[in-house]
């Protein structure tokens, strides 16, 4: 008797069940303050592993995680290049891989791409309800690729904002993406002129030097992180990293990962699942930066929520 061979979930059915990113939020939640919780909240996550290539420019990660409240297994594996010759080529690509806990037999290979622009925009909306100044007004993204289009999406579903900016290094990226979305946005010419006045800003580049200076920031203010996954990286300068209240998704990672964390000295303050759990407090008052670097449990989550709900229709 043959085994059942794994289902393959591609890009467009994984959209399907994934319309919105907030229909990740509740398992999102439960699944950082898990992961915070040591390992009394039952998740099992190493640090990635992330290969470089260094004759091409790119990077493989490898990003295992099992869920105990889930009882979920998976493993992602992302690809990210800098500098990619053939523009048709997404800069990121990502597959995961769904396994039986209980046996480790294959259930599912889903698309990881679509996964991963949904969660990461998921995970900084749940940094933002908690971290935002009271009274957002102005919302600022730099950069203008998919993850500045997934946090276009969840923000504007989740919070009322009287204006969102954008600026892109390509400006006419910067346009396309205005005339594109659902609602108005302003673009900018300079990263300092869309950073001025702004309440909640979100950086989602391949920068790899600073392009967010403290100087610009808002007193008060609260920054999403997303770009500068490398220790050498950066997104965003010494004086924010250093006068802000950083959190971050996980300490390991940040002090492995993030050249905006490990370059700067900028103590860590709180991982977002402890302020979840509610042993650290939010601080919404102060600026405050989340430095996200992607956990393999919000991609182990949100393919089971992808599994289950295709499996519900099948
Ligand atoms: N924290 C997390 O969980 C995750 C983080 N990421 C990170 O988010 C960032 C954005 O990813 P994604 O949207 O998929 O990437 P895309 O390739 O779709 O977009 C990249 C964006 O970065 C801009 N950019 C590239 N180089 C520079 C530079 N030197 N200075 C300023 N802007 C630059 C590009 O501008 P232009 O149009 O001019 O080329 C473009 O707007 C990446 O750093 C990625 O690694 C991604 C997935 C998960
Ligand atoms: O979490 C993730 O998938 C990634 N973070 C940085 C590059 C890809």
């Amino acid at each position: 008797m043959g085994s059942t061979p794994p289902v393959f979930i591609g890009a467009e059915e994984v959209e399907k069940h994934l319309h919105r990113a907030s229909l990740l939020l509740p398992a999102l939640e439960a699944a950082l303050a898990n992961f915070s919780a040591g390992a009394a909240g039952g998740v099992v996550q190493p640090v990635r592993t992330v290969l470089p290539v260094p004759r091409h420019g790119g990077y493989l990660g490898v990003m295992p995680a099992y869920s105990a409240a889930d009882d979920a297994l998976t493993t992602k594996l992302v690809t990210f290049y800098e500098h990619l010759k053939d523009s048709s080529v997404p800069s990121h690509q990502a597959t995961v891989l769904l396994f039986d806990p209980s046996n480790g037999t294959l259930k599912a290979v889903l698309d990881g791409s679509v996964i991963t622009a949904k969660r990461t925009a998921a995970v900084s909306a749940i940094a933002t309800k908690l971290l935002m100044p009271a009274f957002a007004e102005v919302l600022c993204i730099l950069g203008a690729g998919v993850q500045a289009y997934s946090h276009y999406d969840i923000f504007t579903e989740l919070f009322t904002f009287k204006e969102v900016r954008i600026w892109n290094r390509t400006k006419e990226r910067a346009v396309k993406f205005a005339s594109c979305v659902s609602g108005p946005v302003r673009v900018c010419s300079s990263a300092q002129e869309a950073v001025t006045g702004a309440d909640v800003i979100v950086t989602a580049t391949m920068a790899t030097a600073p392009i967010l200076s403290g100087d610009w920031v808002k007193p008060g203010a609260h920054i999403n992180a997303v770009g500068a996954s490398r220790p050498d990286w950066r997104e965003l300068d010494d004086e924010l990293m250093k006068n802000s209240v950083l959190f971050v998704d996980s300490r390991d990672a940040a002090l492995t990962e993030s050249g905006d964390v490990i370059l700067s000295g900028a103590e860590i303050f709180a991982e977002l699942g402890e302020v979840l759990k509610g042993t650290k407090p939010a601080l919404p008052e102060k600026t405050t930066v989340f430095k996200s670097l992607g956990m393999a449990v919000e991609d182990t989550v949100a393919a089971k929520f992808v599994y289950d709900a295709w499996s519900a229709g099948n």
